[in-house]
């Protein structure tokens, strides 16, 4: 295959602006599929297909188009992930392609998200095609959005593709501009092999599949490669393209996309970012760039039953082949047994995997508020990550504390813009910048503690804006705070995994919330509970849950048997997602009500 009918591209869009769908009809123009087979939309398969036992993630094709000038081309679609916990496979996507498709929905506009991936496919030099879609709806805007496009993003938008990817409008034309204006791949088709892992996952059957873009060289059946980060080697057992059916070829050639299956364990060894070369002929450099991703984000988390403490460390171990960015490592804590301290890209990570353990491995699972990773100075000069608040060292050995912050872009209509304010301000936020476009949006910027973030803070950006504000961010670096732990006691006893680190400024108010808040979801016992705030040994908030009088079950006056035992079952249902905490049963929702106190 000549490189000058290779294009490689990406498709950037919003969550809903219509990548999936915009991508079945390329699949379906180019015939990949026969029409019954686009009946389920192909490239939301996440539930992965299974082809000879190959687990395909089919959001990355090889479409063969036959353009007007008759030629024949290769068009390689290389998916990119769509949320802001995964900027760097994002990245690494955007450096395999050189253009990308920037579908905008014509009815909304532009999305903050949609802005950063687009800087970040400019300044890798990729060709961007803007592509308005939706225009079948009547509340399309062309006009408006291009204008949107233009202002905000900065990039020509007057010859924008107008389409609909829903019925089946300027297809062609999307796929004739990415002919024509996307340059073909460069690479050396002689040289030392060099491939670029652009995603990886995990196959029962077949070990790492790894998803390359081969930069130089070839790689074929049977070759002994070498991955350059970190040195070990593999020989090749499969190469292919995704069509979206999986296809076997010989070899992968310079400019080409496909994957490689080389028996490779687990996915640590073929991680995304990293270079694949020749183990016999290897290339004198890698590829640039290759990132360790480290969570930012840590949570505890607990089987409710403690027998279910082994299967909850091999449903991690089973997800993590699959993750390498998901993080591990055994904790135990004096209210809640024996659990795992787990590490996240962010906060949405964090809900994919808990919401897979539950779902898939069948867990019932008590998790605490998610923290970031404070570096602690202590006066004997070591300077100490702390992952989870009850870990804080004594007040008196700490000089000082620093906490992360990230550079967050906000982009809202212009009516709501005092809102955002307002909340970034309560959230610690510092204003950066604030520009207002011709097109009715603002985009405002703010640097913000990552703590602040990963409570509640894109849950009430988007409800106070009915969900029109959209967000970016980026982590900017540590900086020293005023940082305090703040303790509850439950009956006297500290709960570790309801302790936080907080602002010394709103220590108390935050305190007196969390009691307040606990006090309501604490259920009535036999006995009265104290429930107590406290910084150090100072107790800044109290309430009591008062004892319970009465039997629950008394009233069901004896006779309904089925009534008395469905009330028990419930009980028991309710009790899933309880942990008994030394006499006092606390349920889920309590160790995350830190995450929802508001301010002031
Ligand atoms: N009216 C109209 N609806 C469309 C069009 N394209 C996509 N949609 C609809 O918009 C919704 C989102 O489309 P998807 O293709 O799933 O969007 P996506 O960007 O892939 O979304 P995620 O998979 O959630 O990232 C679906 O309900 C589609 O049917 C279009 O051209 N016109």
């Amino acid at each position: 295959m000549k490189l000058d009918n290779i294009r490689n591209f990406s498709i950037i869009a919003h969550i809903d602006h219509g990548k999936s769908t915009l991508a079945d009809r390329f699949i379906q123009e180019c015939g990949g599929l026969a029409d019954r087979e686009m009946a389920d939309q192909v490239l939301d398969g996440m539930d992965l297909e299974r082809e000879r036992g190959i687990t395909i993630k089919a959001q990355s094709v090889r479409l063969l188009y036959t353009a007007d000038d008759g030629e024949t081309y290769t068009l390689n679609l290389i998916d990119t992930p769509g949320h802001v916990d995964f900027s760097y496979e994002v990245s690494r996507s955007l450096v395999a392609c050189e253009g990308a498709l920037l579908v905008v929905d014509a009815s909304q506009g532009v999305e903050a998200q949609s802005v950063a991936n687009t800087y970040q496919a400019v300044e890798y030099d990729l060709e961007v095609i803007p592509v308005l879609n939706k225009i079948d709806l009547p509340s399309a805007e062309p006009e408006r959005v291009k204008g949107e496009i233009e202002e905000v993003i900065g990039i020509e938008a007057e010859d924008a593709v107008e389409a609909s990817a829903k019925e089946g409008i300027g297809i062609r034309e999307i796929l004739e501009r990415l002919v024509r204006d996307v340059p073909p791949p460069e690479g050396d088709p002689e040289g030392p092999a060099k491939a670029l892992v652009v995603d990886s996952w995990y196959d029962k059957y077949q070990g790492a599949v790894a998803l390359v873009r081969v930069m130089n060289g070839s790689i074929r059946k049977g070759q002994r490669i070498q991955m350059m980060a970190t040195g070990r080697t593999f020989t090749v057992g499969t190469v292919g393209v995704m069509t979206p059916k999986p296809v076997e070829l010989d070899s992968l050639e310079a400019g080409g996309v496909g994957f490689v299956i080389a028996g490779i364990k687990d996915v640590d060894g073929a991680k995304v970012g990293d270079t694949i070369t020749d183990a016999e002929r290897p290339a004198p450099e890698p590829l640039p760039g290759f990132q360790e991703v480290k969570p930012q984000v840590f949570a505890g988390l607990y089987p409710t039953e403690s027998d279910q403490y082994e299967e909850l460390r091999d449903a991690l171990a089973k997800l993590r082949l699959n993750d390498s960015s998901l993080q591990y490592e055994p904790e135990t804590s004096h209210a809640l047994g024996f659990g795992f301290r787990c590490g996240f890209l962010g906060k949405l990570h964090m809900e994919i995997i808990q919401e897979r353990l539950e779902r898939e491995y069948d867990l019932d699972l008590i998790t605490t508020a998610p923290t970031v990773v404070y570096l602690v100075h202590t006066h004997t000069g070591e300077t100490v990550r702390v992952e989870n608040p009850a870990e804080l060292p004594e007040v008196g050995e700490i000089e000082s504390i620093e906490e992360p912050f990230m550079l967050a872009n906000i982009l809202v209509p212009q009516s709501q813009v005092g809102e955002v304010i307002r909340l970034a301000e309560e959230k610690r936020g510092r204003q950066k910048n604030l520009h207002y476009t011709n097109a009715g949006q603002v985009m405002v910027t703010y640097e913000l503690p990552m703590n602040e973030v990963v409570t509640d803070f894109f849950e009430r950006l988007k409800s106070m804006t009915s969900g029109y504000a959209s967000i970016d961010y980026e982590l900017s670096g540590y900086q020293a705070s005023d940082l305090v732990r703040l303790d509850i006691l439950v009956n006297e006893d500290r709960v570790d995994a309801l302790s936080l680190i907080v602002h010394r400024d709103q220590a108390y108010y935050r305190g007196r919330e969390l009691a307040k808040k606990l006090k309501d979801m604490i259920p009535r016992q036999m006995f009265d509970i104290a429930i107590q705030a406290s910084l150090g040994s100072r107790v800044i908030a109290r309430e009591t849950v008062k004892a319970l009088r009465k039997n629950v079950t008394a009233k069901c006056y004896g006779g309904d048997v089925t009534r008395k035992r469905k009330l028990m079952e419930k009980q028991k249902e309710g009790k899933k997602r309880m942990k008994q905490v030394g006499s006092v049963t606390i349920p889920q929702e309590a160790f995350l009500a830190a995450l929802s106190v508001d301010e002031e």
